[in-house]
């Protein structure tokens, strides 16, 4: 049964509901395959806003912007090509490839890229007080090393293999991974293995620069104070990040990119399978390796990631075998309001009209 056209205008209201909870801007693109990933598709543009508050410059759908945790997904690629190329076991101890790194020898690669190492995340001790934190650590460069540090301040959450817990430093030894066995910085690793080969021609790693190359939306961040004037978060190093969130794409490559990802293009089955081992990660989503699955109302589940970096939401998902790709980018955070009325946009754009 071919899947439900698309309710573009469901999907419109929606981000001018987000507009009204307080994105400046929001800019979304559906890549509607008919047959195959990489075959004809009808594309859906909608931008409502602005992409920069001072001169009102309009939100539009190739603006490039910070795609935050959705570069989880790339590193989570780079380390199961790897895995497809045997110079990595998921189920051998993060002990025996950083030795010294980690403080339980029990943490496998498999618990670190599905978020089930125990590890803490050191941004909940940088962002505790949202414009602070942020304001402290923008123009910083961290090292990798440093950031794992921060996180073994505390002891672990749990015991390593059990329940999900989400934590960035689980993608923080995923980019010391991804440079012990390459020899190269990540950057290398994403514009060798993904970058160059879907040409992205959007999609950049540029830390520790501090500037989106070219055409970008401005980011605004929410500051926790209610009614407290929005801070013009755009330039940042992102260093508090890296590989666990610091790429720049815009929505039509991040779409390309997810297509070809549940297309079978960048992985062999036998590592996608395993990036599609599903652990639970609340109501209706469940957490495979880099990668979230959400359950919709009309039967249909969506693989893909969310990102969450100052200034940017972003939302990008795609159906089974990756014939219908959804990217969404609102250019505020820290706002809960726009956070939820954007992933209710997940039902008119995979589920149509009949999801409201
Ligand atoms: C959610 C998403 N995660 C990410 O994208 C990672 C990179 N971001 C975070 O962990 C949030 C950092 C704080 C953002 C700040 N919030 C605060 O400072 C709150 N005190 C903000 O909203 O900009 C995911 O994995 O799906």
């Amino acid at each position: 049964t071919p899947a439900p056209a698309p309710d573009t205008a469901g999907l419109d209201a929606l981000l001018r509901t987000a507009l009204g909870q307080g994105a400046p801007g929001a800019a979304a693109r559906i890549d509607d395959h008919r047959t195959s990933y990489d075959g004809p598709a009808t594309v859906h543009r909608l931008a409502e806003g602005v992409a920069d508050r001072a001169d009102a410059e309009a939100m539009d759908t190739a603006d490039r912007f910070r795609i935050g945790s959705v570069t989880k997904t790339f590193s989570a690629v780079v380390l199961l090509q790897l895995v497809a190329e045997g110079r990595l076991r998921l189920d051998t101890s993060v002990d025996h490839y950083l030795p010294g790194l980690l403080p339980d020898a029990r943490i496998t690669v498999r618990h670190v890229l599905g978020h089930r190492s125990g590890l803490y995340d050191y941004t909940e001790d940088l962002f505790a007080r949202t414009v602070p934190g942020f304001e402290a650590v923008r123009t910083k460069v961290f090292t990798l090393r440093e950031l794992v540090a921060r996180s073994l301040r505390h002891p672990l959450t749990g015991t390593p293999g059990a329940a999900y817990s989400y934590s960035n430093t689980n993608y923080v030894v995923a980019g010391l991974l991804i440079e012990k066995l390459t020899g190269e910085p990540v950057r290398t690793a994403y514009e060798d293995r993904i970058i160059g080969p879907l040409k992205l021609a959007d999609t950049f790693y540029v830390h520790p620069g501090t500037a989106i190359p070219g055409r970008h939306a401005h980011g605004y961040l929410t500051p926790d104070e209610p009614g407290g004037a929005l801070v013009d978060a755009t330039e940042q190093t992102v260093s508090w990040a890296q590989s666990a969130g610091a790429l720049i794409s815009s929505a039509r490559d991040l779409n390309t990119f997810l297509s070809a990802l549940l297309g079978g293009r960048l992985l062999p089955a036998a590592q996608l399978a395993e990036m599609r081992r599903w652990f639970p990660a609340g109501t209706g989503q469940g957490y495979g390796l880099g990668l979230r699955r959400r359950d919709l109302s009309c039967g249909i589940s969506v693989y893909g990631h969310t990102g969450a970096v100052q200034g940017f939401y972003t939302y990008a998902f795609t159906g089974e075998n990756g014939l219908r790709s959804y990217t969404a980018v609102v250019n505020t955070s820290n706002n809960g309001a726009v956070q939820a009325t954007m992933l209710r946009t997940l039902e008119p754009v995979f589920c149509g009209k009949w999801a409201r």
